[in-house]
């Protein structure tokens, strides 16, 4: 059997105040700091010791994975950062308010835009804010692959080959192996291991710092579907918070 850890990172400063994200790198709020520590007691209280370490360049998930490690008890652990694990680029929609995009675009199109299997927002611009193709950080990535919005299948598309070639043989080894990334990129890992079906994608909703626990078989196909949250209340509660985004106000600063 082996063992696979997926961590959403912890609330982030535009998660508190409910603005599209995507590519753009903000940091932790506190309280996404003090969630990402908690993620570590969580996994030493269940005796999950992470033994290979996985994050997208992300700040906020770059810094939770560093902190729930931390937390967790094992240190020297090192961190496999790529760009393959980013957030979904949002397009145009990035430093938007949820809200105020459902109410300009409709609920339909608001929901399309943000759960659906290949429906991506408008793209950004050349050279606009959200254009990372000078961004220092992906230089070594071709141009061409470096998106200005995204589906979730673009997502499925360009995180498949990471989790091929740098998670898969972790796991393979045998290695304890935590996967630290986004909303987005975690709904399209879990879709393709649990092999979801279109109409199953939309209901997906992974809550920020809520680790989510599958053992897999030696063919690395789910043992439960689903797998496990290590506490499943409240993921579940902040799993139906993340569904309800755009269709309420946002959180004041905790
Ligand atoms: O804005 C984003 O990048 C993500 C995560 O906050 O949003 P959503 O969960 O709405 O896809």
């Amino acid at each position: 059997m082996r063992t696979l850890i997926l961590l959403r990172h912890g609330e982030s400063t535009w998660n508190a105040r409910n603005l599209f994200t995507g590519w753009a790198d903000v940091g932790l709020s506190p309280r996404g700091a003090r969630q990402a520590e908690e993620c570590g007691e969580l996994l030493r209280a269940a005796r999950l010791v992470p033994e290979a370490v996985h994050s997208s360049v992300l700040t906020r998930a770059l810094d939770t994975a560093t902190l729930a490690v931390r937390g967790a008890g094992c240190r020297g652990v090192p961190v496999h950062a790529h760009w393959r694990l980013n957030e979904r680029h949002y397009g145009v929609l990035q430093g938007r308010e949820k809200s105020e995009v459902r109410e300009e675009f409709g609920e339909e199109r608001f929901l399309l835009w943000r759960r659906s299997h290949d429906a991506a927002p408008p793209p950004v611009a050349e050279g606009a804010p959200g254009d990372v193709s000078d961004d220092p950080r992906y230089a070594g990535v071709p141009r061409d692959l470096l998106p200005r919005t995204e589906s979730l299948a673009d997502v499925t598309a360009r995180l498949l080959p990471y989790w091929n070639d740098a998670v898969v043989p972790d796991l393979r080894a045998g290695r304890t192996t935590l996967v630290v990334a986004h909303s987005n990129s975690l709904r399209a890992l879990v879709a393709h291991l649990d092999r979801l079906g279109r109409e199953e994608v939309p209901a997906l909703n992974i809550p920020t710092a809520m680790p989510l626990r599958y053992d897999l078989g030696e063919d690395l196909v789910p043992l439960v579907r689903g797998g496990g949250y290590l506490d499943p209340r409240a993921a579940s509660a902040a799993a139906a918070e993340v569904a309800a985004e755009g269709f309420r106000s946002s959180r004041t600063s905790r």
